[in-house]
């Protein structure tokens, strides 16, 4: 059987992934018509070719203004909707969904609009596909502290729908330090955490995520293999790295894909995940990122099936629902 067979066929979690960044340019272009919005686009081949980044910020600059066709709670219902229905092409059969409230709120869209139409979304997955799916509330790391408890208090109403808090956005220059007391006050509401670091910043920030934060997963984390000790200790913890290939890829993270350490980190016994982060805008939804790291690496059987399993134990499923997919995957390739 071929390694894309088999990639098909392997049911999978997804754990990194931002919901702004599933925004095909095909809906793009019709919630631009719907709302009468003035894209700076003639059409929806000159959207996508316009997602050619030289860095992070770069591709921010271009993601948080096509997020602003998003107004009403069926524009957000669509969004998630058209990315479960890539999840079920795919074989992901529970993903783990990051959204920047920030990024609506302060356009005067508020919770009371996107969460309705996620969760509807959520729902029908569910009950249409079996797919599962848990809910990121990110944090905008260019933006102050304060408007980060802002965002907590209003997120108030959705407690109990929200799994886990993240940190995402211009990681240079905005440290996991400056969001210390914030991520303590949503640890402390029994919030699970997660924070991108060592995407572009240096290992420092994966320490401070680790240290201050109390991360229970490290997103991306590619950088931290430039420091031995952090290497050590996040073996020896396994924190789980959810790591994006195509999106390092795109965003220069890495210039040649065959020179991605994810294969290193996991020969090295990590737990590291493979995501797609940003599908509609690095070129790929999460079986591509598989196909490409195939097409780039001396990826075996053996580390697809790996990774697969990895991206259920490194999930916020509860153990005995880990277990049952880490025994189907055992059925499927034994
Ligand atoms: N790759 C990424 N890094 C930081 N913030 C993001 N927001 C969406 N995608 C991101
Ligand atoms: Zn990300």
């Amino acid at each position: 059987m071929s390694l894309s067979t088999i990639i098909q066929k392997l049911p999978k979690a997804e754990l990194h992934l931002h919901i702004e960044g599933s925004l095909t340019p095909e809906l793009m272009w019709h919630l631009a018509s719907k709302h009468s919005i003035t894209l700076p686009y003639k059409s929806i081949e000159e959207i996508a070719a316009a997602y050619q980044f030289t860095n992070l910020q770069s591709f921010l600059d271009i993601y948080y203004a096509g997020a602003g066709v998003l107004i009403d709670e069926d524009d957000f219902y669509a969004l998630m909707w058209a990315y479960f229905t890539r999840c079920h092409e795919d074989n992901v059969v529970h993903t783990e969904i990051m959204f920047d409230p920030q990024t609506h709120t302060a356009r005067g869209i508020g919770f009371d609009v996107f969460m309705p139409g996620f969760l509807r979304a959520m729902k029908d997955a569910q009950k249409q596909y079996g797919i599962s799916s848990y809910l990121i509330m990110s944090f905008l790391r260019h933006l102050p502290e304060s408007d980060a408890f802002a965002t907590l208090e209003a997120a108030k109403p959705y407690y109990s729908v929200i799994d886990a808090v993240g940190l995402d956005s211009s990681e240079l220059g905005h440290p996991p330090s400056k969001f210390e007391r914030v991520f303590r006050e949503a640890r402390a509401l029994g919030f699970k955490i997660v924070a991108h670091a060592g995407e572009e910043g240096p290992p420092e920030y994966i320490w401070e995520a680790l240290d201050l934060l109390n991360v229970d997963r490290i997103d991306h984390g590619v950088r931290c293999q430039e420091d031995e000790k952090l290497m050590a200790y996040i073996n020896a913890n396994q924190i789980p790295l959810t790591v994006c290939p195509l999106s390092n890829l795109k965003l220069c993270v890495v210039d040649d894909l065959a020179k991605h350490n994810i294969l290193s980190l996991l020969d090295e016994g990590l737990m590291v995940t493979v995501n797609s982060d940003d599908p509609t805008y690095f070129g790929g939804f999460l079986n591509d990122n598989y196909i490409a790291l195939c097409d780039a690496l001396p990826v075996t059987e053996a580390h697809v099936k790996q990774l697969a399993i990895n991206s259920f134990a490194a999930s916020f499923l509860p153990d005995d629902i880990k277990q049952q997919h880490i025994a189907h995957i055992h059925s499927l390739t034994r």
